[in-house]
């Protein structure tokens, strides 16, 4: 949502970047999300899988293939995999003249960067202070840690370092660049939340924010009083779990849509004989899109080529690529934003001015839209509707109907991906655990009466009448973290804490990963065990019930004033999604035609997001009773 992946993603590099840019663009536009040599493995094994989409290639399905930026398009290309992309020659050629940076980005880059360490080095001479810097791997001149930070999934190093060190806050220097991570509950309380009037900013972002025209995202905006006025609005509905009860209706027929397409699915499955690979992920992902439109704009999608939808992906897809931190010089050199987009190396403004139509039509159109719907006096009640309608009643100069329009393009972007990547990662647990699933289903069906006579409801959330599937909820947070190390804060001044120097313009990261991954917190943390947050009660009859001596994985919401605002929201979502699935479906492994079940690989993608990598899976109703109550629901 807040378009950004890991510091040094692969994707970046030439050599491993394919045409969409980033594994979560890959995997929604052509069905992989696989490093490239890993798609040339599951090639061979399973060749007519993974090809499918690439309809513009001309396929050898039996062969080591590498996924290769085209040279001479956006597009992407197989190479065979003795093709050494390094060493050829007239790739390296071609690959140059269509790079978006060229000797004169470089020449004025070069510079900027002169002007701006000359200009950090009289600064921090001047203030910085005598103490030590917090502990790290040895830094080389220039570059620092740039070659220690693993391009993929680099949360898992700064684990280790946290432990080779034996410190919970740690420094280290990505090419100019400072970097405080933070590993414990307690650094995070201390920093991002006891001052976090000092640590609640954000990295200013010239790429994203003041090209591409994403200032009105609340995820990338600096801390101040637009950033408050957005997130007071925000709160007023998403602030607490009981506010967001105005939700309800909406998310369960998000819901029960839901069910209705994976027993669709489950139907098209039959008749081929062969499950659709994507369909269930794209049927999460229609369900994601259709709560957040409804709850933020009052539209209900259509059911194929939804153009709210085309729009908002481009919009995600655009967003992750640009806000790769070291993609552009750009961010790193603000000067280049004012270099003419005619000039050669100017391909960044020019991908900025095309990309800027999604950023902008994702805020403005589904608004618009709304708008019209006002005048005419047709709107339902939606967040814009909603706002716009009481904005006169909230007497301050900050709110403004541009709030209200930037607060809800938030929404999408917010919402989205991120509970999409928790139920992916719900249907990968219950594949992980059938033990866990069978229990949950267990708990479901002594509340409902049995599989086929009622779904899970409101009341049964309200009650804590399943406190098995709450805490499935949290495992999920737990396990496979959707935000790992979330999103970086930023510190502009210089702190000091337990005798160490953070510095000024330091981004500052908790590492969500290795706190919800301390086994001291967590035993045996890697497992996927529901049980871990519950005790079983003996009096008067034998049940579960959650235990509040286990932390409450919080910190896969974020950290201190920054804390995601649809946390509420997104847990009630998930738990009454959970629910309602394990209440009429059997989640299973995918087997092939002569019944040998296929693995998952249970690996995920590198990014701020974080989601499985594509897998096949069955989602079958458990019953003739429990396929009948999907079919009797109404249409939403
Ligand atoms: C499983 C679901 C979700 C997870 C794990 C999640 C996680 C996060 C994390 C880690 C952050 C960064 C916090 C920080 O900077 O310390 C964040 C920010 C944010 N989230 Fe979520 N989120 C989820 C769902 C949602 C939903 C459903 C919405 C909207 C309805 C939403 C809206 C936002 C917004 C607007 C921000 C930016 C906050 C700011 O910068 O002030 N999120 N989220």
């Amino acid at each position: 949502m807040w378009g950004s992946a890991d510091l040094r993603s692969p994707w970046s590099s030439p050599l491993f970047r394919c045409g969409w840019l980033s594994p979560w663009d890959c995997r929604r536009r052509h069905n992989h999300g696989l490093e490239p040599r890993r798609i040339a493995k599951s090639m061979k094994s399973s060749p007519t899988l993974y090809p499918r989409r690439h309809t513009e290639l001309s396929l050898r399905p039996r062969g080591d293939y590498l996924c290769l930026p085209s040279p001479s398009s956006a597009g992407f290309v197989w190479y065979p995999q003795d093709f050494k992309a390094s060493t050829s020659s007239a790739y390296r050629a071609t690959m140059a003249t269509s790079s978006s940076q060229s000797p004169w980005t470089l020449w004025i880059a070069g510079l900027s960067v002169g002007i701006t360490l000359y200009g950090v080095y009289v600064r921090q001479t001047n203030k910085q202070s005598r103490l030590p810097l917090p502990p790290g791997p040895k830094k080389l001149p220039l570059i620092g840690n740039l070659l220690d930070v693993p391009p993929w999934q680099p949360w898992k190093r700064y684990m280790e370092w946290a432990r080779e060190y034996d410190s919970d806050i740690l420094h280290l220097d990505v090419a100019g660049q400072s970097l405080i991570v933070l590993s414990s509950v307690e650094t995070t309380k201390d920093l991002l939340e006891k001052r976090s009037g000092r640590y609640s900013d954000r990295a200013r972002l010239p790429m994203c924010v003041e090209l591409m025209g994403y200032d009105y995202n609340v995820a990338m905006m600096k801390y101040g009083t637009e950033w408050r006025a957005n997130r007071r609005l925000m709160n007023q509905d998403f602030g607490s779990a009981t506010r967001a009860r105005i939700f309800r209706p909406v998310q369960l027929g998000a819901v029960h849509n839901l069910l209705k397409r994976f027993l669709r699915l489950e139907d098209r499955a039959d008749a081929s004989g062969n499950s659709e690979f994507d369909d269930w992920m794209s049927a999460s992902r229609r369900w994601a899109a259709e709560m957040t439109m409804k709850i933020a704009y009052g539209i209900d999608l259509r059911e194929d080529d939804d153009p709210y939808v085309e729009l908002a992906e481009n919009a995600v897809r655009t967003l992750s690529d640009a806000g790769v931190p070291g993609k552009y010089l750009v961010d790193a050199f603000p000067l280049l934003k004012y270099v003419p987009s005619w000039l050669p190396g100017a391909g960044f403004k020019r991908d900025a001015a095309r990309w800027r139509v999604f950023a902008q039509g994702i805020a403005d159109a589904p608004f618009e839209e709304t708008k019209r719907q006002i005048a005419d006096g047709t709107a339902p009640s939606s967040f814009v509707a909603d706002k716009l309608a009481a904005l006169h009643a909230l007497k301050s100069p900050f709110y403004t109907p541009e709030t209200v329009r930037s607060m809800a393009g938030t929404l999408y972007l917010g919402g989205a991906d991120t509970t999409v990547a928790a139920l992916s990662t719900f249907v990968l647990a219950m594949i992980a655990n059938p033990e866990a699933m069978r229990r949950a289903q267990a708990e479901i069906d002594l509340v409902t009466g049995g599989h086929g006579k009622r779904l899970p409801d409101y009341g049964d959330y309200d009650e804590g009448r399943m406190p098995y599937v709450e805490a499935v909820v949290k495992e999920v947070l737990r396990w496979q973290n959707v935000g790992p190390i979330g999103i970086p804060h930023y510190v502009e001044d210089e702190d000091q804490y337990r005798g160490y120097r953070i510095p000024a313009h330091s981004l500052v990261i908790g590492n969500t990963w290795a706190i919800l991954h301390d086994e001291k917190t967590y035993p045996a943390p890697y497992l996927f065990n529901p049980e871990r947050f519950l005790h079983m009660r003996s009096d008067p009859i034998p049940r579960w019930e959650l235990n509040p001596d286990v932390p409450d994985p919080e910190a896969a919401f974020g950290y201190g004033r920054r804390i995601c605002p649809g946390r509420h929201f997104a847990r009630v979502s998930l738990f009454m999604t959970f629910a309602c699935i394990l209440a009429v479906f059997d989640v299973s492994k995918e087997q092939e035609k002569d019944g040998n079940e296929i693995d998952p690989s249970y690996e995920y993608d590198s990014g701020f997001i974080c989601g499985p990598l594509p897998f096949r899976c069955r989602i079958n109703p458990r019953s003739e009773a429990a396929r009948r109550l999907v079919e009797g629901l109404d249409a939403n």
